[in-house]
């Protein structure tokens, strides 16, 4: 069934792959974004997230000229927010907190208001906490599940952990669903040559990310899974390929990394951020394991 979809923050390193992903799905997709996309098939609109007079004209205004002959603009079906600063070290920290956290209230106070029943907003592995830490900091236990603590030390973390809150708060209230991804580091097509060599020589480069990856195209397919699959009410799901991304058994990387962290089964090469939830509750399944573009 095709959808009415408002993406945010399309333009950027993820969204590039997700919205066209969406709109060969069949979808109308309506980019919002500082800057253009330039997608055929896609509408841009440029707006700051971070001023809510904009966000709510955007939602409630034609996305095209072919729309005015249809009379009123049309709402919208599902809001997909991805717009952020999107890691720290771009900006000041109080400005990467500022405008995450203010620009995803924005939308989703919008989005609410305006009566669209679908939600997904992008959040982070590095809610774990350990990305983005200041030396060496263990996650609360291996596998990574959804349910573990969150407790991150960075601007950046802090913003989106803030974000969920927001998130769990205006689904308690309207009911609707909000689906929030906790996506582990991205990679593009090109990306996997480039980097994934160096990955298997020094495995300790991919510690801070829990060794996992979310392939951009396997990430689409996630969010798709999300616009399409009703009636879940709040949930957050971790967003990350099957297997590690360092080519090692899973069982090892733990022993040796984190030794002395609490530990669960971790058969074969087994992400140690574990996917399991988004494969059982929204019926993922990856199609871009690095293998297939690198040689292990
Ligand atoms: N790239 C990664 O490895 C990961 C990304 N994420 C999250 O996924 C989402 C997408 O990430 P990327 O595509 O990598 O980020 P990106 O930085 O490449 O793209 C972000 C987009 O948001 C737009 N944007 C920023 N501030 C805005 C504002 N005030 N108003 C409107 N648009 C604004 C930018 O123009 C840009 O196109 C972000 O929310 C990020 O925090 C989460 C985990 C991993
Ligand atoms: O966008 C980015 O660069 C960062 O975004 C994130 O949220 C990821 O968790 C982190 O692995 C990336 O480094």
């Amino acid at each position: 069934m095709t959808k009415r979809i408002f993406f945010t923050g399309g333009t950027g390193k993820a969204g590039r792959h997700v919205v066209p992903w969406l709109r060969d799905q069949g979808h109308h997709v309506v980019n919002a974004d500082l800057k253009p996309l330039g997608c055929d098939g896609v509408d841009d609109l440029s707006i700051d997230i971070t001023d809510s007079g904009q966000v709510f004209g955007a939602l409630t205004q034609h996305a095209n000229m072919g729309e005015f002959a249809d009379g009123p603009a049309k709402p919208y079906d599902a809001v997909v927010h991805f717009a952020a600063v999107a890691r720290v070290l771009l900006t000041s920290d109080a400005e990467c907190f500022r405008v995450n956290t203010v620009g995803t209230y924005n939308v989703i106070e919008a989005a609410v208001k305006l009566g669209v029943k679908k939600i997904i907003i992008a959040s982070s592995e590095t809610v774990y906490g350990t990305c983005f830490a200041h030396g060496d900091l263990d996650p609360p236990g291996l596998p990574l599940t959804e349910d573990m603590a969150t407790v991150p030390e960075d601007s950046y973390a802090m913003s989106k952990l803030c974000n969920e809150v927001t998130a769990r708060s205006f689904q308690a209230r309207s009911g609707i669903d909000i689906y929030v991804l906790r996506i582990g580091n991205v990679f593009e097509p090109h990306e996997y040559a480039e980097h994934f060599p160096d990955f298997f020589a020094d495995p300790a480069t991919r510690k801070r990310n829990i060794f996992n990856y979310i392939d951009a195209r396997d990430l689409a397919q996630i969010v798709h899974r999300g616009v399409l699959t009703d009636g879940l009410g709040f949930q957050i799901f971790n967003a990350a390929n099957d297997t590690n991304s360092v080519n090692r058994p899973a069982e090892e990387l733990a022993r040796t990394y984190f030794p002395n962290v609490p530990k669960g089964p971790l058969p074969g090469n087994t992400g140690l951020y574990s996917n399991e939830k988004v494969r059982r509750m929204l019926g993922f399944v990856e199609q871009h394991d690095w293998r297939r573009y690198v040689e292990g």
